[in-house]
Formats: C-alpha cells, structure tokens, sequence
C-alpha cells in the first residue's frame, strides 16, 4: 500500500477498525477514509453503491459487522445473518465494481466446526456441524470467504479473509449481556470490587478454553498480511494459545483487585469447548503477535477505566 493511497476502513469506530485506524496513522498514511453507520448504513445497497462510486478508494479494509458474545449471537440471530451477509456482500461487490485493488475480510474463529480436532487448521473450514450458539454468524462469515475466493476466480480481485480468534483491547463493548467474556467480566469484577459485593457470577460451566488477542496485535497482523499475503483461502490470526474460561475469571479478579467469591450461571450457555487456532501458517507468513494475555488485561482494563463514566 503506498503511503499516498485511499484507504477506506468499514467499522472505524469499532473496537477492530479503531485499531486498524491507529495502526495506519502511526505508519503515516493519511488518506484514509470513514464513515459512521448513522452516515451509511453499509446493509443498503444503493448508499453503499454510491459511497464506492463517489469515493473510489484503493484499499477496503471490512471491519464493520454486527459484533456480540455468546447470548447476542443467539438471541439477534436474523440480524447476524441479515445484517452481516449485507454489509459484506454489499462492500465486496461494491469493491469489485470500482476496481479496488485488495480488500481483507475479516472474519472469525467461529467458522470452524463446534468439534473439530484442535488446534484448528484452516483446511477444517466445512468439515462439520457448527456451534448452535453462533450458527447464523459463522454462516454469514463463511458466505464472506466464499465471496472472496469466487470474486478472485472469476474477475481476478485480489480480495482475502483472515480468521481473528477472539478479540479484546481499547473501544470494546462492555454491555452487560450483549458483550464478549472479556469486557463483560472486566466489567462484572469492577463493578462487584467498587461496591464490595460478595461474589461475581460468571456465566456456563467455566471449563470452555478460549484463545484471546489483544485488538491492536490483530491491526498489527491486519497490516502486515495486507503487505504480505494473496492467497485464497483464509489465514488464521491469533496467539497459539488459549485459557479456561474459568482462570480467565481468576486473572480479571486479580487485575481489578475483587476479593470475593466466583460463582457459575449454568443457566447460561458453554458454547464450542475449545477454540484454539493452528497459527502456523500466520508464522510462517512472518508474523507473531506481541502482547501477552495478562499485559493485554491491564491495557484494557486501563481503558475501561478511562471510559467507565459513559457506558450504559
Ligand atoms: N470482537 C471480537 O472478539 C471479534 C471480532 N471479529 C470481527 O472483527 C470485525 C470487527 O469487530 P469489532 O471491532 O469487535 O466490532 P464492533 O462492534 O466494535 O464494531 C463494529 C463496527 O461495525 C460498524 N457497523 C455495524 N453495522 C453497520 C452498518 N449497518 N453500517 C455501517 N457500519 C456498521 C459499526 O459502526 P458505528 O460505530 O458507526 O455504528 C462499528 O464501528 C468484525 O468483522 C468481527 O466479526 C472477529 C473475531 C473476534
Ligand atoms: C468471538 C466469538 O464470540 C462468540 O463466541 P464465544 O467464543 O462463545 O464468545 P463469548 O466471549 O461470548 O463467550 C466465551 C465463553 O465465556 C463464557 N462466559 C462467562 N461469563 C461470560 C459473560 O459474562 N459474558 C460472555 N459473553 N461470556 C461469558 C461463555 O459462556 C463462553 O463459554 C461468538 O458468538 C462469535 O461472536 C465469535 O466469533
């Protein structure tokens, strides 16, 4: 990408696309281009289609998607399938129309099958029944891939999808049901130490291991294989690694200071019981994240501070 192109990111308030954002203005591109989902709602073809006509961006990079945890996935389940199929179909073709250059789609670990062997290789994509939990976003992420791939074969669009495993870090969503394990026990520990609560109740069994990455590490990975990889297919993103849910809950307990006791929702669902990425073909791309869980939780948790006043 040269330093002068156009660059539109899709989702640049969002957790991911802020990262991105920062990523680009650090290595001094300034011609990057945004727009909030209140100016161009990207589900509408017409607005979407006059947005690229007008804007004629070199670079997309497809950040936007409607985003949530376990219990939005499986309560808003018509939005994540309606709104993501929608949004990606609309910046793709949108993108092969005014003759972008590459586009990165972003999807999510959760393509995989709900039991497939671990760690997950790229080549375990449909070879199995997925999670139930998230069965209408990982379908809608699998349509983006294949959406990809069918744009490079036919018309030559040189278009790729990368794997994020879960996320967390600066901007993310801290809703009390809607949000990610991170944010939602940052939160839960926070809130239960600032009013000296007795106990925090963490939701399933907290035996499900998760693997995390913090979000400007997979802006890192985002530029580099922006540079640096053409393929189709897809590329996992993440750290290799990956943690109980429950030891999670003892490394957010410890990171804001709550003494009391945990205690399990079983009411609530596990979800995939393990989700650990194969990151070997990322690594032998030449790319390897930085920030380790426990310095990531601070990071974040810094920031939850900072922003604590304005969440609902
Ligand atoms: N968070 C995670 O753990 C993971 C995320 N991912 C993927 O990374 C990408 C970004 O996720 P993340 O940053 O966490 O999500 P966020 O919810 O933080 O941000 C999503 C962004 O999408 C935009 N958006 C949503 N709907 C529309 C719409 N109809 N029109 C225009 N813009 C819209 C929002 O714009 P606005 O703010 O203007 O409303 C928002 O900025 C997604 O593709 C997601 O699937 C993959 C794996 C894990
Ligand atoms: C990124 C990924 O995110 C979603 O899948 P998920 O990995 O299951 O994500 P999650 O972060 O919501 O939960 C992880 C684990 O943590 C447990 N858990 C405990 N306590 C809380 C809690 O308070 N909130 C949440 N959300 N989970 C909790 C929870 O029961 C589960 O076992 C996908 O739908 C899909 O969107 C996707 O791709």
């Amino acid at each position: 990408m040269e330093k002068s192109a156009k660059i539109y990111i899709a989702g640049h308030r969002g957790m991911v696309g802020s990262a991105i954002y920062r990523k680009l203005t650090k290595e001094g591109y300034n011609n990057i281009i945004t727009s909030t989902s209140a100016e161009l709602d990207l589900r509408d073809q017409q607005q979407t289609a006059n947005f690229f006509a007008t804007q004629k961006p070199d670079y997309v990079f497809l950040a936007a998607a409607k985003v949530g945890g376990i219990v939005a996935n499986n309560t808003y389940r018509a939005e994540f399938l309606y709104d993501n199929l929608q949004i990606q179909n609309n910046i793709i073709h949108s993108s092969y129309i005014n003759g972008v250059k590459k586009l990165m789609f972003l999807g999510s670990s959760c393509i995989y099958p709900k039991l497939a062997p671990q760690p997950l290789k790229e080549d375990y994509l449909l070879t199995g029944l997925l999670e139930e939990t998230n069965e209408p976003y990982a379908i809608a992420k699998i349509a983006g891939i294949k959406m990809c791939d069918a744009y490079r074969a036919q018309y030559g669009c040189n278009y790729i999808s990368v794997m994020p495993t879960n996320l967390y870090g600066l901007n993310d969503n801290y809703h009390p049901q809607n949000s990610h394990v991170l944010p939602a026990l940052i939160r839960r520990f926070h809130e239960a130490q600032a009013n000296g609560l007795p106990s925090v109740t963490i939701w399933g069994t907290g035996t499900p291991k998760r693997e995390f990455l913090f979000a400007d590490d997979l802006a890192e990975a985002c530029f580099y294989l922006m540079q640096n990889y053409d393929e189709e297919g897809l590329v996992n993103i993440g750290t290799g690694e990956d943690i109980a849910i429950k030891d999670l809950a003892l490394l957010v307990k410890k990171t804001t200071g709550f003494e009391g006791d945990i205690l399990f929702d079983t009411t609530k669902p596990d979800g995939t019981p393990r989700k650990l990425m194969d990151v070997s073909k990322l690594h032998s791309k030449g790319w390897k994240h930085k920030v380790e869980l426990e310095e990531g939780i601070q990071l974040a948790y810094s920031d939850f501070l900072s922003k604590q006043k304005s969440l609902v």
